[in-house]
């Protein structure tokens, strides 16, 4: 390799005031994850690079424990570099492909992933990404069978039936999706028309996509790569519709890989982004699979057709639950990974001069460039750190979840939905104010940054379109409001409804004091989800019913929940910044960072705070 940083780089790096391998330690869950990670790609790239010295590879690895703020640039280059030497047919950038031959050159690089996944026994889910992320860094084929169908497994199936096909999916004997969205209904779950009708005599039940608005729409690796689904349906039984329940369903020959019968499957087309994710569609026609196929940990169906409600007909939504937390943390390293392009390009791009006569400067150095990616650099630290501070709550509550105390499932569910929306919607912005912040360069597909927004925007509308996420929120948000005005006890989470009050202590002319920026997004969260409830009664008043006060009240509704994620991910940030054992030239700055994004939040949404005094 033997390549020199640039110079102006190598500047800017030297004037940090920190030690960066602080924070990656503590972004990264401390130095053994940290050389963990580390060690997968450089593993893999001295396994398939044929050309690069062992010398270039110590180089990387060196590189990537000096400076965590451009690991991950340094990243983009190493893939790069094994798309030239990678050892088999040659690893070739997607970027001039067709969408045919992008989807096959990324289907190559995840099976070769899975087998080494595989041979080196990777179980940790984490380090499965981290290799699996440099190989195949834009939508891996297989990202449907990795989480939401071995999750929906795990989470819907009993014992035996986790016993079962957990290993299958383990192994890839199988490769799975996750297929609810049909073409008419994605949000509307009790809209859903795909039919599972159980035949008693055969102990069977027969599936049925009955219209063309009833054909499974969406879910990934269906077009090709998936031969079996984990297909939500509407279980009739004894004539009774009850509602929906998950189902193992066979779709494609396990050696042909050809439909089975009754299976019409295909790919959905061209989309926005995520070329390399065959979402497809499919239609039943009266297909048979054996009563044991239905997902049975939560609900039953007899050998008579009896059905077994569930103790809470919610638990079938657990998988969808599962996944928004992945991608509440996913959002914040995709912005992480963007700015982290962004700043890098900044530090060696001149371009245009500050005095007259003075020479070109470092882009960097414009006011404007460094409001442009601190603020984005703050927001990634905050979504990455709140996204950590949900998981402990998320971990806490399913922990008494698997014991059978549901008590914390609508705030887990008002939580995730939240922080999904949220985030998803700060990434997409962030990301793009990255790629317009390079100038012509980040409009090519080359910086990394494009493809990074045309994939992962699709998540402000997968997992739950983030407006619908938003109002799912609000219903438990308005519940809490209503409890706090007849003075009862509140969950943890929302007790800030009854005490927050706005006694702000800084003044202007001295430096805010964390606390109070705390308080200010406190009380700013209560009195939108305050208006918000007002708004709705004041609905009812008019003497609207309860749905129609809800759609009237509904444009408050999504501000509150938006209010309350941002509270959340403000405090995160500020105790966690505080609490992280930090040496104090790091902390300092850490601290700085948060007043950074939580100042420009207050610019962003002045309206609010500027309402609440
Ligand atoms: C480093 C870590 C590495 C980890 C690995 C990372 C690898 C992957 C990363 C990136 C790759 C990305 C790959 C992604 C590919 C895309 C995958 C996408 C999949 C999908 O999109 S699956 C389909 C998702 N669909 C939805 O989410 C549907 C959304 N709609 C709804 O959920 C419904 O609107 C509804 C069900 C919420 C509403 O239903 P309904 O109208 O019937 O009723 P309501 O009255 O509104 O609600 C009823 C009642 O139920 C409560 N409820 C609803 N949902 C839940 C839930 N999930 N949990 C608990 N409770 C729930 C709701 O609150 C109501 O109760 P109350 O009356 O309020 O008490
Ligand atoms: C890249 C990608 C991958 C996907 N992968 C999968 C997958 O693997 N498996 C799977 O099952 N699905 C998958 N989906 C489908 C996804 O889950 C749905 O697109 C999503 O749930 C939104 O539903 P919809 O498309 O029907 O949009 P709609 O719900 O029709 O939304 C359209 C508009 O209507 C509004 N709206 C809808 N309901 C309400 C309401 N109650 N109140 C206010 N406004 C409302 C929305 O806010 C939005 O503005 C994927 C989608 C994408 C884009």
């Amino acid at each position: 390799m033997g390549k020199s940083v640039n110079p102006d780089l190598a500047k800017a790096r030297s004037q940090a005031t920190f030690d960066p391998a602080n924070l990656t330690n503590y972004l990264y869950g401390g130095p053994e994850k940290l050389r963990r990670k580390r060690y997968l790609p450089a593993f893999v790239f001295k396994e398939l690079c044929t050309e690069m010295s062992l010398t270039d590879l110590c180089l990387i690895f060196l590189g990537l424990l000096t400076h965590v703020s451009d690991y991950l640039g340094l990243t983009l280059s190493i893939e790069n570099m094994a798309a030239k030497e990678y050892k088999e047919e040659g690893f070739k950038s997607t970027d001039d492909m067709s969408r045919e031959e992008a989807y096959e050159e990324s289907m190559r690089r995840a099976v070769y992933t899975n087998k080494r996944v595989l041979q080196l026994n990777l179980q940790d889910q984490e380090e499965q990404y981290y290799f699996r992320e440099i190989f195949v860094p834009g939508a891996n084929p297989f990202a449907l069978h990795y989480v939401m169908f071995k999750d929906a497994i795990n989470t819907q199936g009993t014992e035996d039936q986790i016993q079962k096909w957990l290993p299958l999916a383990e192994t890839y004997a199988v490769t799975g999706t996750y297929a609810q969205t049909e073409l008419g209904h994605g949000t509307f779950l009790r809209g859903l028309e795909t039919t599972a009708e159980y035949d008693v005599q055969r102990e069977e039940f027969i599936l049925n996509t009955p219209t063309i608005t009833s054909s499974k729409f969406w879910p990934g690796a269906l077009g090709k790569t998936a031969n079996v689904a984990i297909l939500n349906a509407k279980l009739i039984t004894k004539g009774r519709n009850c509602g929906m329940q998950s189902f193992w369903v066979p779709l494609r020959h396990l050696e042909t890989h050809q439909p089975l019968p009754g299976i019409t499957v295909g790919d959905i087309g061209p989309k926005f982004g995520y070329h390399t994710s065959d979402n497809g569609f499919l239609q039943l026609n009266r297909v048979r699979i054996p009563r044991e196929n239905m997902l049975m940990r939560y609900s039953k169906v007899l050998q008579d057709g009896t059905f077994v409600p569930p103790e809470n007909d919610r638990l079938v939504y657990v998988p969808m639950t599962q996944f928004r937390f992945v991608v509440i943390g996913r959002s914040g390293w995709t912005l992480a990974k963007a700015v982290t392009v962004a700043t890098r390009y900044s530090a060696v791009r001149r371009q245009s001069e500050i005095t007259p006569g003075g020479g070109e400067v470092q882009i960097l150095d414009f006011q404007t460039q460094q409001h442009k990616l601190f603020t984005q650099i703050a927001s990634a630290y905050a979504m990455i750190i709140a996204a950590k501070a949900a998981k402990d709550l998320y971990d806490s509550a399913f922990s008494k979840m698997e014991k059978g105390n549901l008590e914390d499932l609508p705030m887990l569910h008002a939580l995730t939905s939240s922080m999904k929306a949220f985030n998803t919607w700060e990434m997409a912005t962030g990301v793009e104010q990255c790629r317009m912040a390079c100038g012509g360069h980040g409009y090519l597909l080359a910086s990394g940054i494009p493809q990074m927004y045309t994939d992962m925007v699709s998540a402000c509308t997968y997992e739950g379109e983030n407006t619908v996420m938003c109002l799912q929120a609000a219903r438990f948000l308005n519940k809490c409001q209503e409890a706090a005005n007849k003075g009862e006890r509140l969950p943890q989470l929302t007790r800030f409804l009854q005490t927050s009050r706005l006694n702000i202590s800084s003044s202007l002319d001295q430096d805010v004091d964390l606390n109070d920026i705390i308080a200010a997004y406190e009380f700013r969260a209560a009195t939108v989800i305050s208006e918000a409830n007002a708004r709705l009664n004041a609905g009812l008043a008019m003497g609207k019913s309860q749905s129609e006060a809800w759609n009237y009240a509904s444009q408050l509704l999504v501000k509150a929940a938006l209010a309350f994620s941002h509270w959340f991910t403000v405090r995160a940030l500020i105790e966690n910044m505080r609490g992280a054992g930090f040496d104090n030239s790091t902390e300092t700055l850490l601290l700085q960072l948060a007043k950074l994004y939580a100042l420009d939040g207050m610019l962003r949404y002045s309206g609010d705070f500027r309402k609440v005094g």
